[in-house]
């Protein structure tokens, strides 16, 4: 290859086409043509002055009525002064866009990558075309900037009067380019009048013009809400917050708050959302942990009680960026994230941008009124998007209207991620969640499976729940929304609460809920909070199962499973009341094993899931335990043939309690009931037949486990 500086106006012709390609080339000074019908997001604006990225750009000579430029550009003369001869050069074509009428086909062609950031929005606006409006973003864009730590700040880094009064004139200027732009304005009142003289009276001055903004409260002495243990002791330090708003005539209702450092927001601490919405009747906060900081375009909202979370955006403005010479990387960096860089795309990519910067960044040199003011200019210039702004609440009810898969929360594990460890309640711990789950389905034998884990000294389940017993159903149903302070509950961290002679290090903790294997949100749930964890599952002939569950049903004096018999609920058709339907689902859906089972494959390795025969355990436990220790690698390996008999008045193994005496399991484990009526049988072998085939294909992928022998039976007598 030539090196740039030896390069010359090489032209190749793209093979059957009207149009001359000439690379490798350096370029400045990009500029659109306003005419071409591809701009959309694109606006044709000044010229982007200046050299342009990369020195391998090609160029397009085209002499065709299908082709239309859509960008130009110039030789960078600057590194070969001997080429221009001082002549005025013309404009080379390095977007050119071909209307299809030579062969058909329409095309955008790109002379460059997407490096240059006038491509990055071409690319766009191309898509756009090419696919007749179906891929295209909508235009508006939403501009929340709030300042965070009014009044607090150090001495000699506040606002004083003059300052104030550019925020107001800057916010005037903004307001006429982003209908309905007002600086939103979080303050911690304790630290009111805690500047010099000068800036003492910034503080009077930015309240005596109270109206002009929007506020928010930011927590009294900018504490960080998770490490308050205690609510009433939060809501008081909330309170003086609220009474000096009062005292100073500053609204309190605009429904929003920030927490310092995102202390408390996500990972969620309880007593924050308790106490926010107590005291400030907060509906909306934001911030950038969700699920966590980088990368930024992955951020993103939640509702948790009744709290919309929406995700901030970074602007690179921190406390401690005061100056615009002391940027980070300097002026120049800056100018690069607001001309075309971080910033300028961050407004172009998202619909709704809540950004945050601190008082701090507002006195000295105005660092954040230059950065705002540039990059609203410089979009007005580059773009059509149609800038505007309103108030947190308007923003969060706009945001969940565009994303209502977002609204549900998934809680990630806090201590994955160290600046989420940070703001995390110093009492909880990552050692008290459990490490292995077992998650049915329904009437497998996961009572029985239980019981022989608890008998393990070094095997601890949760404390029972007052509701649910030893299932505490948080991945599946509403108590996920209860939150992770309420899950971990469950599990406290020091010893003595269940087994006293093993350390939370040596304890292996676990969680069965048989309602896990089904439900359709549980893998994904648990795959966010317990990526390792173990996963086991337990399976029986899935007509015997149904079967089992519906006599649950009835000996729980379920009224639809007593007034039909197993028939008519197996049998319900799409006309039958919907309370038989659904009973007739729950009664069948959990046995189409192979289904559920991929989509837990889906989220964990192969590796992390050990599957049961539950006929097995029903007839040989002492194997099936030696197998899961194994599996599960529990040191040290318990015996369990000393512990576990076979009882024949249960018809069950039961744990050995004396020579004489066994405890067995209760009478609802190991009911009594009819056998299955034959028609019945039939018509579930059939019904079942896909799925069991499906499943002993899974089984064999999975590798080296055999076949149930009950799997081979129900496929054998249903072909
Ligand atoms: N050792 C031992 N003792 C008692 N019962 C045993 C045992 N091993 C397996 N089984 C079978 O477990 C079935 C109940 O399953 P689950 O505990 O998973 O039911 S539940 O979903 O928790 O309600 C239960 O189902 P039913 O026989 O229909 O009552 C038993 O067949």
């Amino acid at each position: 290859m030539e090196s740039p500086s030896e390069e010359t106006l090489v032209a190749a012709q793209l093979r059957g086409l009207p149009l001359y390609i000439h690379t490798n080339l350096r370029l400045r000074d990009a500029s659109l043509n306003p005419a071409s019908p591809v701009l959309r997001l694109t606006r044709a604006g000044e010229t982007a002055w200046g050299a342009l990225p990369g020195d391998d750009w090609a160029v397009f000579q085209h002499n065709h009525t299908t082709y239309e430029p859509v960008e130009w550009a110039q030789r960078n003369t600057q590194d070969y002064p001997s080429d221009s001869g001082g002549q005025v050069q013309l404009p080379l074509t390095t977007v050119l866009q071909d209307h299809g009428h030579f062969d058909g086909i329409q095309r955008v062609l790109f002379g460059s990558n997407l490096r240059f950031w006038l491509h990055r929005l071409l690319f766009l606006d191309a898509l756009s075309y090419l696919s007749h409006g179906q891929l295209s973003l909508n235009l508006e864009r939403m501009i929340l900037v709030d300042i965070d730590d009014i009044f607090v700040g150090e001495r000699g880094t506040r606002l004083r009067p003059d300052d104030v009064q550019a925020l107001i004139a800057t916010q005037r200027i903004i307001a006429a380019m982003v209908p309905g732009f007002r600086f939103n304005l979080g303050f911690s009142g304790k630290f009111y009048h805690h500047g010099e003289r000068e800036e003492n009276l910034g503080d009077d001055y930015l309240l005596r013009n109270v109206q002009e903004f929007n506020w928010f409260s930011h927590m009294w002495k900018h504490q960080q809400p998770h490490l308050y243990e205690n609510l009433t002791l939060l809501m008081s330090e909330m309170q003086l917050n609220y009474a000096f708003a009062k005292e100073h005539n500053i609204p309190t209702d605009s429904g929003y708050s920030i927490s310092p450092h995102h202390s408390g927001v996500y990972p969620a601490h309880e007593i924050l959302y308790i106490a926010w919405k107590k005291i400030w009747n907060v509906k909306v906060t934001s911030t950038e942990e969700y699920p966590h900081l980088r990368p930024a375009r992955l951020r993103r909202g939640f509702i948790h009680r009744d709290i919309m979370v929406l995700p901030r955006q970074t602007c690179g403005l921190f406390t401690h960026t005061m100056y615009i010479d002391r940027y980070p990387g300097g002026r120049d960096k800056l100018d690069e994230s607001i001309q075309g860089g971080e910033l300028f795309q961050t407004i172009v990519y998202n619909p709704i941008n809540i950004f945050m910067t601190h008082m701090s960044n507002y006195g000295s040199d105005r660092l954040a009124l230059y950065t705002f003011q540039s990059v609203i200019k410089f979009l007005q210039c580059w773009t059509n998007l149609k800038l505007s702004s309103a108030p947190p609440i308007q923003l969060a009810e706009m945001y969940f209207r565009l994303h209502p898969e977002e609204v549900d929360p998934v809680w990630g594990n806090p201590c994955d991620d160290p600046r989420h460890k940070k703001i995390w309640s110093k009492k909880k711990s990552c050692d008290s969640l459990p490490k292995f789950l077992v998650i049915g389905p329904q009437k497998t034998g996961t009572t029985a499976l239980y019981t022989f884990l608890a008998m393990h000294s070094s095997i601890t389940s949760n404390v029972p729940s007052p509701d649910t017993y030893e299932e505490i159903q948080f991945f599946n149903g509403n108590n996920y929304y209860r939150g992770l302070d309420w899950y971990m509950d469950f599990f406290p961290s020091d010893s003595s609460a269940n087994s006293t002679a093993v350390t939370p290090q040596t304890r292996y903790m676990f969680e069965k809920s048989a309602t896990y294997f089904d439900g359709e949100a549980v893998p994904k749930r648990a795959h966010a909070l317990l990526p390792h964890a173990k996963i086991v599952s337990i399976l029986i002939s899935p007509a015997k199962r149904a079967y089992s569950w519906y006599q649950h049903q009835r000996a729980h004096g379920e009224g639809i499973a007593n007034n039909y018999s197993f028939y008519q609920v197996i049998t319900a058709g799409d006309s039958a009341p919907k309370a038989l339907k659904d009973l007739r689902n729950r009664c069948l859906n959990p046995g189409k094993y192979a289904q559920h089972l991929e989509h837990w494959l889906a989220y964990y390795p192969a590796q992390q899931l050990h599957i049961i025969d539950g006929e097995q355990l029903r007839l040989n436990p002492v194997d099936v335990m030696n197998d899961l220790q194994r599996f599960l690698k529990i040191q040290p390996i318990f015996d369990y043939s000393n512990h576990l008999r076979f009882d024949a008045k249960k018809g069950f193994f039961c744990q050995v309690v004396s020579e004489k005496r066994n405890k067995c399991l209760g009478k609802s484990k190991g009911r009594q009931y009819p056998s299955m009526d034959e028609r019945s049988a039939k018509l579930l072998q059939r019904y079942y037949l896909s799925h069991n085939t499906a499943l002993v294909k899974l089984l064999k992928k999975l590798g080296s486990r055999p076949i149930p022998q009950w799997l081979k039976d129900d496929l054998s007598t249903g072909t």
